[in-house]
């Protein structure tokens, strides 16, 4: 075996036990053999990772991105969705070429890698590039082709829902299993009912998971129950979209019906409380969503609504709004989405890992607590919620290989990624404002 061990500090367990403990990695396989205090006696070790003074727990899961949209960051912000994606968004995603979509995908990817999360769900176009980059970066993702209808032809709109479904087809199982697929028809108002009900039909024959955006603000709420009669997700479960391997993002304005029709279909929802804020969404009803049996993961959205992908910022956000949505500040509480950013964000999305256990993949990171902000550490857990930042992650590690050792970046070099970036985002806007 090709051991890989994190010894000297405490792991953070599946039930939110914190206890200390080594973990023992089999590298080439990508899984954890064995947690415990003695687990490296007598064994041949290869690597050694120091988590001394750390907490090793799961890598983070960012449920729902568009981690290209980086290149995106900081352009236009203080909009509403619909005049943001319109007026801003959409126009420069047009100028869009492949090398910007991958300097964009490299940048997240890096700052993801540096923020402790090792997996996320992806809805963007080019995005075998997207997919390049996840292979050489050593994350794991479900990456899709979004769909948009509006603003498009019939043959246009037609053959992007082709290529969300052949780029879901061919991408499955990629990168030795660490790239998985989904058809990602972008929302419900975005694409028509015909083209949503055929695309869903064609991935389900191909066993093809399912991922959209949903009953993220009002403006989308109000056409389908005018044109349908029924809600969104009335709406949706009647065209397919709705089942364990489907997962929405946002589902802010969801009522108790539709909840009900969520923990019915097993349908998980992505929440991105730090987005909705941004583009004064709403407030989704984690509490309720949750109570109900609802799985219920994290995403950062893209980065131009956000404006950052550290996911800890979101756990501490969705514990915070999770509180004035329920007026109750025993709702959403830090173990929860501690949870939600783990192994419930794994689940939803139907990726391994979210768990430091005996047989799980070895997706894992180790967060530094001999800092200031972290003193005195009463309960790791609500560290982890409420104080924990991105920049206090030491290692990372996805599918048994290190990403990052010491705050350094094994798989990418920052310097370059981030130069590149900067390069493409300043043609990219000069283009668009030409
Ligand atoms: N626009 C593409 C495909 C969609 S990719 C995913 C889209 O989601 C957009 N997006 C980003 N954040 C949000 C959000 O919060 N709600 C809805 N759409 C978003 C993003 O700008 C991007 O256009 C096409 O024409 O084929
Ligand atoms: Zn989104």
């Amino acid at each position: 075996m090709n051991a890989l061990a994190v010894t000297g500090g405490r792991v953070l367990h599946p039930d939110g036990r914190v206890s200390e403990a080594d973990v023992l990695i089999d590298a080439d396989a990508g899984r954890i053999e064995a947690v415990g205090e003695d687990v490296t006696a007598g064994r041949e070790i290869a690597r050694t990772l120091d988590a001394e003074g750390g907490l090793v727990m799961p890598g983070l899961v960012n449920g729902h991105t568009h981690v290209s949209m980086t290149l995106l960051r900081g352009y236009a912000d203080d909009k509403p969705l619909e005049s943001w994606l319109r007026e801003d968004i959409w126009p420069v995603e047009a100028e869009l070429t492949d090398d910007d979509i991958a300097a964009g995908a490299e940048l997240g990817i890096l700052e993801m890698i540096r923020s402790g999360t090792t997996t996320f769900a992806d809805m963007y176009f080019s995005m075998d590039r997207v997919a390049e980059v996840v292979e050489r970066a050593g994350v794991r993702a479900r990456l899709g082709r979004g769909v948009v209808a509006v603003g498009k032809e019939e043959a246009e709109a037609r053959a992007d829902l082709e290529g969300s479904l052949e780029f879901a087809r061919t991408y499955d199982g990629a990168a030795d299993g660490r790239i998985r697929t989904a058809f990602m028809p972008h929302s419900l108002t975005t694409v028509p009912e015909n083209l949503l009900t055929e695309g869903i039909e064609l991935a389900a024959e191909d066993d093809l998971w399912v991922h959209l955006h949903a009953n993220e603000t009002t403006d989308e709420v109000e056409p389908i129950v005018e044109k349908h009669g029924v809600r969104p997700l009335e709406y949706a479960a009647d065209r397919g979209a709705l089942g364990p391997d489907r997962f929405l993002a946002h589902g802010v304005h969801v009522d108790g019906t539709e909840t009900e029709l969520l923990a019915e279909t097993d349908t998980s929802v992505i929440h991105c409380p730090a987005s909705n804020m941004k583009l004064a969404s709403g407030i989704a009803p984690v509490q309720r969503l949750r109570e109900a049996g609802v799985t219920v993961g994290i995403g950062t959205d893209g980065a131009a609504s956000n404006n950052d992908l550290d996911l800890f910022d979101e756990l501490r956000d969705a514990a915070m709004v999770g509180k004035i949505g329920a007026d109750d500040a025993s709702a959403v509480p830090a173990a929860a989405v501690v949870e939600m950013a783990t192994s419930d964000g794994a689940d939803a999305i139907g990726l391994p890992g979210g768990r430091i256990e005996t047989g799980a993949a070895a997706d894992l990171i180790v967060v530094d607590l001999e800092a200031p902000h972290l003193t005195p550490a009463h309960d790791v857990v609500s560290h982890l919620a409420y104080a924990v930042r991105g920049s206090d992650v030491r290692h990372t590690v996805c599918d048994g290989t290190v990403l990052m050792r010491d705050r350094e970046v094994t798989t990418l070099d920052a310097a370059t990624v981030m130069d590149r970036a900067a390069e493409h985002a300043a043609d990219l806007v000069a283009r668009a404002e030409e």
